[in-house]
């Protein structure tokens, strides 16, 4: 008796329109996870702030019955639409020619596996020659957070990555050399681009601004972020906060192997499928 009631309560609440309410959720909060992963760290995080505000304000207006503060309200929040696509239209653009090239037609484009062990190669390639002849560097690869904002603050390059272009961008006394390079999409975005500052004391007080940029870009971003001290030659990498000092060519390479090579069994490219499926795409993304 008590289990058929059980199983009576069970398919009640397991019917489909309940599932699909699940499903909903979940998709939905799937899809506002992965935005907000992909704001985190651009200007468009304080844009989103101020809807929020506008919309809380719009609510409080609604229920305080406030007409004429909710008619000015519904203008700016309509009118906010047509601003956001203005805005933004340079990173729409990019997103949609991003999905174009490489979507549903990416077939016999280079995998994922490929395209990040040729960056990992390059990088070492710059990373050796510039730590043996003690050439300072700063190198940011974009990861899951987008970082707009600090490429905005940098000299645009759009090029290739090449561990030639790397070891020419950081030549002392050139005028790019100041500053960081940052990676995105597997090029090279910008040059001489200002990182934040860190303001931990845990950054060991023979480290300088360089160091600290490295720490300041990881802990407000999940970047990866390669330095080449000017003074010893060592190699440095930031990650999520952590600051991993001196390491080894063996290390570095194991470190950002780990970071921007995907399994060699993973499919080919495919920006919605890596979307849905969350798949970094480890400085090769957008
Ligand atoms: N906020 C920043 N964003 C990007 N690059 C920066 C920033 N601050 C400093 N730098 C870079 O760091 C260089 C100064 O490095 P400094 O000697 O202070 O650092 P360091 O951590 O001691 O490194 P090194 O061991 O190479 O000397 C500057 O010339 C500039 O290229």
């Amino acid at each position: 008796m008590e289990a058929l009631r059980m199983k009576e309560l069970f398919t009640q609440f397991f019917t489909w329109s309940t599932l699909a309410n699940i499903v909903d959720i979940l998709v939905v909060w799937y899809f506002l996870y992965r935005l907000i992963m992909l704001l985190r760290g651009t200007k468009a995080v304080q844009l989103f702030r101020g809807i929020l505000v506008i919309v809380v304000i719009r609510l409080i207006a609604w229920g305080a019955q406030l007409r004429a503060v909710s008619f000015i309200l519904d203008q700016i929040i309509s009118w906010s639409v047509v601003a956001i696509v203005i805005i933004f239209q340079p990173e729409i653009r990019r997103g949609l020619e991003h999905l174009g090239r490489g979507g549903l037609f990416s077939y016999g484009a280079e995998s994922q596996h490929d395209t990040g062990k040729r960056l990992v190669e390059q990088l070492d390639q710059a990373i050796q020659y510039m730590s043996k002849r003690r050439i300072g560097a700063l190198i940011t690869i974009q990861m899951n957070t987008g970082l707009e904002e600090y490429i905005e603050t940098g000299i645009p390059i759009d090029a290739e990555v090449s561990g030639a272009l790397l070891i020419n961008t950081f030549i002392p006394n050139t005028p790019l050399h100041d500053g960081a390079v940052i990676i995105r999409d597997n090029r090279i975005a910008v040059a001489a681009a200002y990182l934040p500052l860190s303001e931990s004391n845990a950054i060991p007080k023979s480290l300088g601004t360089r160091h600290r940029a490295a720490v300041g870009i990881s802990e407000v971003t999940d970047a990866v972020t390669v330095v080449v001290s000017e003074e010893t030659g060592g190699v440095t990498i930031t990650n999520n906060s952590h600051l991993m000092i001196d390491l080894s060519r063996e290390d570095y390479l194991a470190f950002l192997t780990a970071q921007l090579v995907p399994a060699e069994d993973e499919e080919k490219h495919n920006p919605i499928r890596d979307f849905i499926l969350g798949v970094n795409r480890k400085g090769a993304r957008k």
